[in-house]
C-alpha cells in the first residue's frame, strides 16, 4: 500500500529548485519506497509571477496540472489539501512563516539556518507538540551518508581513540556585489557567516564530541 505525502512550497526560488525537484523525482529504483510526493502548491509574496515561472520552468514535471500557483503564503495555508509546507525564504521570515503553517494545521519542513534565535525554536518546537504536527530543518548534510562512516569509525570502530579536538573550516564564494547576493550579507535578511554555515559545523561537532 502506498502512501502519498501532499507538499505546498512558499519561496519559489534557488534553493527550492533542487529540493522540490529532487523530492519528486529522485526515486532511487534501489531502494523502492511505498511514500509518494505530491507537490500541490507554489506560493510567492512578492509576485505571482515567481510561482508561475516556478511551475512551468524549474519543475522537472510532465504533468504538473494538479499544482496551485498562489499570490500570498497565506492563501496557500488556506488549502486544505496541502500537509507539509516547505519554506525556502531567506532566513529573517523563517520563524514567523513556520509560527503560520503551524498555526494554520501544517507540518513544515524549513530550509536552514531553522530560525534566527534559540527562542524563535523553541517557540516552534512547542508550538508543533501542542499542535502534534512533524516539523524539521531541512540539514541535507546532517544525512550525509559519509557521516554514518564516520559515526562507525569514531564510535564502533574507535579508529582514532578519544576525540580531543576538532578543526573544521567550511568557506564560500559569494559575490557581495551581486543584488541576488543580499541575503547572505544583509543582517536585517539574517545573512551573517553564523547563520549561513557555523550551524551545520557546530552540529556535527557535538555529535562528534
Ligand atoms: N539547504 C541548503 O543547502 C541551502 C539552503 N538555503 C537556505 O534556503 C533559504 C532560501 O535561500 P535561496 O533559495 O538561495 O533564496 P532566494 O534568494 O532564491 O529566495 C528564495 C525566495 O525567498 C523570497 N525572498 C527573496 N528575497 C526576499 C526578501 N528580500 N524579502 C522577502 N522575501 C524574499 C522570494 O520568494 P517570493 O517569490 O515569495 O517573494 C524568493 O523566491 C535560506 O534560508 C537559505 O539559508 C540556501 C541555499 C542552500
Ligand atoms: O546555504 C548553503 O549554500 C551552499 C550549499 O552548498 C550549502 O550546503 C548550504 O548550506
Amino acid at each position: 500500500m502506498s502512501y502519498t505525502i501532499t507538499w505546498g512550497l512558499l519561496g519559489p526560488g534557488r534553493i527550492a529548485g533542487k529540493f522540490i525537484n529532487d523530492l519528486l523525482f529522485a526515486a532511487d529504483p534501489s531502494r523502492p519506497t511505498t511514500i509518494k510526493h505530491k507537490l500541490l502548491g507554489i506560493a510567492s509574496n512578492s509576485n505571482v509571477k515567481n510561482a508561475t515561472r516556478f511551475k512551468n520552468e524549474t519543475i522537472n514535471q510532465e504533468s504538473n496540472t494538479e499544482i496551485q500557483c498562489y499570490e500570498k503564503y497565506d492563501e496557500l495555508l488556506a488549502n486544505d489539501q496541502i500537509q507539509v509546507v516547505y519554506i525556502a525564504t531567506p532566513n529573517f521570515n523563517h520563524f514567523e512563516l513556520c509560527y503560520k503553517c503551524l498555526q494554520a494545521g501544517k507540518s513544515v519542513l524549513m530550509e536552514k539556518p531553522f530560525t534566527i534565535n534559540a527562542k524563535q525554536t523553541e517557540i516552534l518546537i512547542e508550538l508543533s507538540r501542542k499542535k502534534k504536527l512533524f516539523l524539521m530543518e531541512a540539514f541535507w548534510t546532517r544525512f550525509n551518508p559519509i557521516y554514518e562512516d564516520v559515526y562507525k569509525l569514531c564510535f564502533e570502530e574507535s579508529v582514532i581513540g578519544d576525540i580531543v579536538t576538532i578543526t573544521s573550516q567550511l568557506s564560500f564564494l559569494f559575490e557581495q556585489s551581486d543584488p541576488s547576493m543580499d541575503r547572505i550579507y544583509n543582517p536585517a535578511l539574517g545573512g551573517g557567516s553564523s547563520l549561513k554555515f557555523h550551524h551545520k559545523q557546530h552540529c556535527q561537532i557535538l555529535e562528534l564530541m
